[in-house]
Parts: C-alpha cells; sequence; structure tokens
C-alpha cells in the first residue's frame, strides 16, 4: 500500500517560511529610488524568475536519490569548478546575511533596551555594540544548544511574526495616503527609471527559498506535481505579503523621508523611527518593530543554523558540548566582529548577498536544468517553456551580478532621497 502523501499546506508553509525573512526589510528601502509602481513590476518579475529557477532545481533534483545534495548534483551535472563555485557562493551568502540580521537586530535591541532603562531623570544609552552582542549571544545559545530549541523559537517567532504584521499593516494600509504612494506631488521632472536596476539584487535576495527544494523533495516522497504547487503557492504567498509591505511603508513616507534612512546604509531601526514620525499612532510604530525584530531574529535563527551545519561538516567538529561550541565561535564571530566594525551595512549587505545568491539560486539552477536534459533521456518532470525560460532565467541572473557591479564601481545613479 503506498503511503499517503502530506497535505499540500505543510509545503506552502515550508516553501513561503522558508522564503519570507529579514530580506523584505531592505525591499522599501532599495526600491525608494523607482518608488512604488516600478517596484512591483521589479518584484513581479524577481518573482518569476526565482519561482522558474526553483523549479529548475526541482527538476535536476528529481534525476538524482531522494536527499541528494547541492554538492552531489552540481558536482555530477557542472563539475568541480562550478561546484566549488555554488559551494563558496553559499557559505558568502549565509555569513553576509548573517551579518546584515545581527546589524538590524542589535540596532532594534539598543533601542529597546534604551527606552526600557531610561527614566524621565536620566536616559541610559546603552550604544550600539552592546545592542548587537546581546542580542547575537542570545540566539546563538539556543543554534549552540540544539536544532530543536531552535525549531521550537522560530515557531513562537512565526506566531508573533503573524499577529503583529496583521495588527500594524491593517493600520498602515488603511492610512495610505495616493499622493505619498505615486509621488503625485513631486516636481514633473523628477526621475524613477534610472534607480530600477539598482533594486534588483535586493529583491532577489528576498525571494531565495532554494535551500529548501531537496528537502521538500522528499518530503512528498518525489511527487513532482505537490513540490510545483507548494513552490508556486509558497512564493505567491510571499509576493503578496511583499507588495502588502511596499504600500504600507511607501504609501506612508514620502521618497523624500528615505534620505536619512539611506544615509544609515538602509538602518531598519532608522526606517521604523522614521515612520513612527509620520504615522500618527504610537501603537502601530510600536508593533511593526516588533514585526521588524522577530523577522530578524527568525531568519537569523534559519540561516545561522544552516551555516552551522556546513561549518561543522566543513571542519569536521563533531557533535559534543567542545564540539558544537567550536562550531558556534567559527559560525558567529566573523559576522559579530564585522558588524561591531561596521555597524551601519543592512542594504548594502543584503545587496551582496543578492550577487553571491544570483549564482547558486538563478545561474546554476539554470545550468542544471540544460545539462540533466541532455544527460538524461528519460524525464519524470520538466519546467515550462522549454530552453527559452533557460535562457531567461540566465539573463535574469546576469542582469543582477551586472546591478550589483555597477553599483559597486560607482555607475549607476545612487538615489539619496
Ligand atoms: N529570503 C530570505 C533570505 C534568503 C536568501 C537566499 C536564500 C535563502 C534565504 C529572506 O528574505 O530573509
Amino acid at each position: 500500500m503506498e503511503k499517503k502523501l502530506p497535505s499540500l499546506l505543510g509545503g506552502v508553509m515550508i516553501i513561503a517560511g522558508g522564503t519570507v525573512g529579514a530580506g523584505m526589510l531592505a525591499n522599501p528601502i532599495s526600491t525608494s529610488g523607482v518608488w512604488f509602481v516600478g517596484s512591483i513590476l521589479i518584484l513581479l518579475y524577481t518573482w518569476f524568475c526565482m519561482m522558474s529557477s526553483g523549479l529548475m532545481l526541482l527538476e535536476a533534483n528529481l534525476h538524482y536519490p531522494t536527499g541528494a545534495s547541492f554538492d552531489t548534483i552540481v558536482k555530477d551535472l557542472l563539475g568541480k569548478g562550478w561546484n566549488a563555485l555554488n559551494g563558496l557562493s553559499l557559505a558568502f551568502v549565509l555569513y553576509i546575511l548573517t551579518y546584515a540580521y545581527i546589524t538590524s537586530g542589535g540596532g532594534i535591541t539598543e533601542g529597546f533596551l534604551n527606552q526600557l532603562l531610561s527614566s524621565s531623570e536620566s536616559a541610559v544609552e546603552i550604544g550600539r555594540a552592546s545592542g548587537s552582542l546581546l542580542f547575537t549571544v542570545v540566539l546563538a545559545t539556543f543554534v549552540w544548544f540544539s536544532t530543536k530549541a531552535v525549531d521550537r523559537f522560530s515557531t513562537v517567532l512565526l506566531a508573533g511574526m503573524v499577529i503583529s504584521f496583521v495588527l500594524s499593516i491593517g493600520g498602515l494600509v488603511s492610512s495610505v495616503n495616493p499622493t505619498i504612494l505615486f509621488d503625485t506631488a513631486a516636481p514633473a521632472e523628477t526621475q524613477y527609471l534610472p534607480y530600477a536596476i539598482a533594486a534588483l539584487p535586493v529583491c532577489l535576495v528576498s525571494f531565495g527559498f532554494h535551500q529548501n527544494v531537496p528537502s521538500l523533495v522528499k518530503y512528498y516522497n518525489r511527487n513532482a506535481a505537490k513540490v510545483v504547487k507548494s513552490a508556486v503557492i509558497g512564493t505567491l504567498i510571499a509576493l503578496f505579503i511583499y507588495i502588502l509591505w511596499q504600500l504600507a511603508i511607501q504609501g506612508n513616507l514620502s521618497r523624500a523621508a528615505f534620505g536619512p534612512v539611506i544615509a544609515k546604509g538602509g538602518d531598519i531601526a532608522a526606517l521604523l523611527d522614521a515612520l513612527s514620525a509620520s504615522v500618527q499612532t504610537d501603537y502601530v510604530g510600536l508593533v511593526l518593530k516588533f514585526f521588524a525584530y522577530m523577522a530578524i531574529a527568525s531568519s537569523f535563527l534559519g540561516v545561522t543554523l544552516g551555516l552551522f551545519d556546513y561549518i561543522a561538516d566543513l571542519f569536521n567538529f563533531d557533535d559534543s558540548a567542545l564540539g558544537r561550541t567550536k562550531t558556534t565561535l567559527v559560525t558567529f564571530l566573523p559576522p559579530l566582529f564585522l558588524s561591531l566594525e561596521y555597524p551601519y551595512g543592512f542594504v548594502i549587505a543584503i545587496g551582496f548577498a543578492g550577487l553571491a545568491a544570483t549564482i547558486w539560486a538563478a545561474i546554476v539552477p539554470a545550468l542544471l536544468a540544460k545539462a540533466c536534459r541532455s544527460k538524461f533521456p528519460q524525464r519524470e518532470y520538466t519546467v515550462f517553456g522549454g530552453n527559452f525560460m533557460i535562457y531567461f532565467v540566465i539573463f535574469f541572473g546576469v542582469l543582477n551580478i551586472v546591478a550589483q557591479l555597477a553599483a559597486q564601481f560607482g555607475c549607476l545613479p545612487e538615489f539619496k532621497g
């Protein structure tokens, strides 16, 4: 008798949960130059390409035994060189995201503690470094303790995120101001289009979920139709949430008000403070801060758990208390030091994560699909659109790389608010 497969809902939640994360916090800032209408088009384009590349990964994955890792598949289909590049870009994304989460989580921790410890007579300033340190130590302890501890805590965070998102977004969406949203009060010569390209790599990060594809193949016992449906619906849910988020932020905070936030490297605490100042109710600003905080913490746990396992494997650290301590130090110390040295780098770091994620989450999956179509005559599942889609996704990947490099070398116009 065949075992019953888990319901579709489970897979949709795995994909939606893996996709939605702190990456979305950077979207309104990185798209402040093109503003709302342009940002929706960029999100749609990015969603379509990232969803398709996820399906290409699935196509390649199905030619290998269940549980086969990225490493096995890339080595077999594309060779050692690509595999090394793939592994490096993956590790880089995990490290740089950890740094981004520490800077932003540290900033919010600092703000909360300053508020909590200060009285009307004496203002307490614990400083950014203490905020980052505290944020990292508390969360890293969960990771050090066990995967199960991370799992439990993530579930609590996820529930908190859903509640606070609904509470704050409701208020913000109802107070959207069309003059701000469509920037109708801006002078006629205002330019938007030149800022479109720079937003791409940041949006790409917010649609990254590809590390979950192999687990889903296992979860549904190689039933391709279920995995496809989960990936499409799960990423559509993410798209819907991101559009609501754009509406809430860019409908309340004017384009010009992004200047000071950008000057602080797109610091999330700075964004939330600016927003609190422009919406009337204190309560919305506060709930939103909680939302952002939990989004950062849950992404932090997800990403660092992946990094932890990767490092333990790479250095052969065992699972004893001492082994786990070594792994914890190698996982968390480099990004922690970087964040103490450069505390305002959230959006810049997300952009770099986009550059590296382009390799393993867009270009490599397309190349894998292409290679497996010529290597294996038999096919269980083929992504729609034939070779055209392969080139479409590769073009998207190359465009993202060019965008990030051009921004790096100062060849793109920079929006400063
Ligand atoms: N999408 C995740 C980050 C991520 C990027 C790439 C791969 C996996 C995860 C976020 O928004 O936080």
